[in-house]
């Protein structure tokens, strides 16, 4: 059978039929999506009760829940496609980087920081086809922390309570890890009725993750089995993830929620229809949208309300483009503000990433000839490596301070093992320099890259036009670590983390840190506070949760929405999307906007519902 060494004498036959088996398994994995409704589906001018902008996680939540309501007609209009199938199998994702399925936005160079980046801008990445970012993304379920929805509710929010958010998580929720949920207080943590399907990979490095997890335990982070099913304490926890994923495949929100109402008649998808202007009349009521589909343009109008779920970039744009937003903003750009509302597209907040690497003499190289037996595998039934993310699945949450009740930090994982090209891939968004010495020892050790995370930052960037033209990308200042708290925040991580080297795991690998080629940094002492200051500042990027751009609070001097999500001053217009959210979660933000699209969507069927 295969060996690294593979090569044999052969008549012909053995490698034709090899090659047919694979041909044959390939095709029988020919994916020819349903299309949920031609994109001429809608005639111009056609009357809704409800049209949603944007299919993403929050959008597509929407979109189901309110089409559960039979004489409601709901329009869903979605600028991108339907998802390839990279998007279904979850180590590919990082090839719809860059591709049609990428809205491809990056942020705004300052000269000064991200110099160990290309061009000093980070790539921001965005799902652009049905399921959003839910269908690009990593993954990782992560609901947050009690203390994350108790400052959303201290901000003004009465509606937002940690025990209400809980309940929303738990109706989308279906944990089917039978394992998991033999521990009664996991299975009573989660829902397990909901149309979103979590579960846990099945890991390629299973003995590796616990040895991670026990040095974590063994620097005061507590490895416990499920971080959404327990209250945070001491310095920190680890655990392996929950990811939305089933039987080897994603679960974005477009599988969970719109496949699954695909034979409504009452909803009505269109893909390709990249909206470009909600319509508000002369008493700031929204009645409807104008929308780019195919190339036609078109007008659609919506009798109750319409929301938007564009997402955080695309949010606040189109608020921006439909004249609501900052008044001389908007005058500056030749737009005429309908009401002004000086939050637009501000308080963009996101969660810093700083990658820090380890080398070690384990694991060994990869088998090439398992790799591909693992392909094969993936054909017949879905298991092998890309069953699961590229990521290791495990994260650590965790603190400077033992009293506090929330993380300050997340750290995901990634391993390359020794000869691995993947690792270039993975930090080409960095300049030759630095991907060069990051990857110096890589042809005989692996290299473990901590994903390092600052989850409440305090830096605050924005988001404003670039032009009037609905097809110009607008402009994204992240402002990253412009707060100098942040510097610190991430020095001091990057101290908690490089202190693994020094558990009997690491140790027992020789694990070192190897210095990294950034000019900026070369006057510093390797490894001091400054080098990790200097280090933090030109290499952070994104780890992609911007959020707070349409923010949720009951002032219109400083937040967009209301506790309802209603945009203030504007009538029918809501925002039901991860723009909303006040403050960052604990962790990854892909579960909190699903629950804010479940619990948005109860709002508004309270509304019309009780009326009635
Ligand atoms: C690469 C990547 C990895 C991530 N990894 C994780 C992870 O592992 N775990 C996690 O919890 N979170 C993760 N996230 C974050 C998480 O996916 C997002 O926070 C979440 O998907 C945001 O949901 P949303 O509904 O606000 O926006 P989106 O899901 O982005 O949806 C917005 C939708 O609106 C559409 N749209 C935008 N403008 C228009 C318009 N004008 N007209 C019509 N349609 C429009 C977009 O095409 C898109 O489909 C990741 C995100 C990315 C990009």
């Amino acid at each position: 059978m295969l060996s690294d060494n593979a090569c044999t004498t052969t008549t012909g036959a053995a490698p034709h039929l090899f090659a047919t088996a694979i041909q044959f398994l390939a095709a029988t994995q020919c994916y020819t999506p349903d299309k949920i409704c031609p994109d001429d589906a809608a005639p111009d001018l056609e009357t809704f009760d409800f049209i949603v902008v944007g299919a993403g996680s929050a959008g597509s939540v929407v979109a189901n829940r309110l089409s559960e309501i039979s004489h409601w007609n709901v329009l869903l209009l979605e600028a991108g496609p339907e998802p390839p199938i990279e998007s279904d199998i979850p180590s590919l994702d990082v090839e719809m980087y860059q591709s049609k399925y990428d809205w491809q936005y990056v942020t705004k160079s300052d000269g000064v920081r991200h110099q160990g980046l290309q061009n000093g801008t980070v790539r921001w990445p965005r799902g652009k086809m049905l399921g959003g970012s839910s269908s690009i993304n990593a993954m990782f379920y992560v609901r947050g922390n009690d203390h994350d929805f108790q400052s959303w509710f201290d901000e003004g929010n009465p509606s937002w309570s940690p025990e209400t958010v809980n309940t929303y998580f738990k109706k989308a929720e279906n944990l089917q890890d039978m394992r998991l949920n033999e521990d009664l207080e996991i299975y009573e943590a989660y829902g397990h009725d909901g149309p979103l399907i979590i579960n846990t990979f099945n890991t390629s490095y299973a003995e590796l993750t616990e040895k991670i997890l026990d040095s974590w335990d063994n620097i005061g982070v507590k490895k416990i089995p499920d971080i959404n099913a327990v209250k945070f304490q001491g310095y920190g926890l680890s655990a392996i993830s929950r990811a939305t994923a089933a039987n080897g495949e994603r679960q974005s929100t477009y599988r969970a929620y719109l496949k699954t109402a695909n034979s409504r008649l009452n909803l009505k998808v269109i893909t390709n229809a990249f909206v470009t202007k909600i319509l508000l009349d002369d008493n700031a009521q929204a009645y409807g949208v104008e929308v780019d589909v195919n190339g036609k343009q078109k007008r659609f109008f919506a009798d109750l309300e319409v929301i938007l779920s564009a997402g955080s970039i695309n949010t606040p744009h189109l608020l921006m483009l439909s004249g609501i937003g900052p008044a001389e903003h908007l005058f500056s750009k030749n737009i005429s503000c309908k009401v002004d509302l000086p939050y637009v597209g501000q308080n963009l907040q996101d969660h810093p990433y700083v990658p820090i690497p380890i080398y070690g003499d384990e694991p060994g190289p990869e088998n090439i000839a398992e790799k591909m037996i693992d392909v094969l595998k993936y054909l017949h039934n879905k298991t092998g490596y890309l069953a699961h993310e590229n990521i290791i699945n495990l994260s650590a949450f965790f603190s400077r301070y033992k009293h506090l009740d929330y993380p300050e930090f997340q750290s995901h994982l990634l391993i390359f093992r020794p000869n691995s090209s993947d690792a270039r891939t993975y930090l080409s968004t960095y300049n030759d320099d630095v991907v060069d010495s990051f990857t110096k020892y890589i042809s005989d050790k692996a290299l473990y890259i901590f994903a390092l995370h600052i989850l409440h930052p305090f830096s605050r960037g924005m988001i404003y036009l670039n032009t009037s033209n609905p097809y110009d990308y607008p402009i994204i200042d992240a402002n990253y670590l412009g707060d100098n708290r942040d510097i610190q925040s991430s020095v001091d991580s990057i101290k908690i983390v490089t202190s693994l080297i020094n558990t009997p795991f690491f140790k027992s690998i020789n694990a070192f840190i190897p210095k990294i080629d950034l000019p900026h940094c070369f006057e510093y002492e390797f490894l001091s506070d400054l080098y990790w200051k200097c280090y933090s500042i030109h290499m952070t990027q994104t780890v992609y949760h911007p959020i707070s751009t349409a923010r949720m609070g009951p002032d219109p001097r400083n937040s967009v929405v209301n506790n309802f999500l209603k945009v203030h001053g504007v009538k029918n217009l809501r925002v039901i999307d991860a723009s909303i959210m006040p403050f960052e979660t604990s962790g990854n933000t892909n579960a909190p906007t699903i629950m804010i699209g479940e619990m948005g969507s109860d709002m508004i069927k309270a509304d019309y519902l009780t009326k009635k």
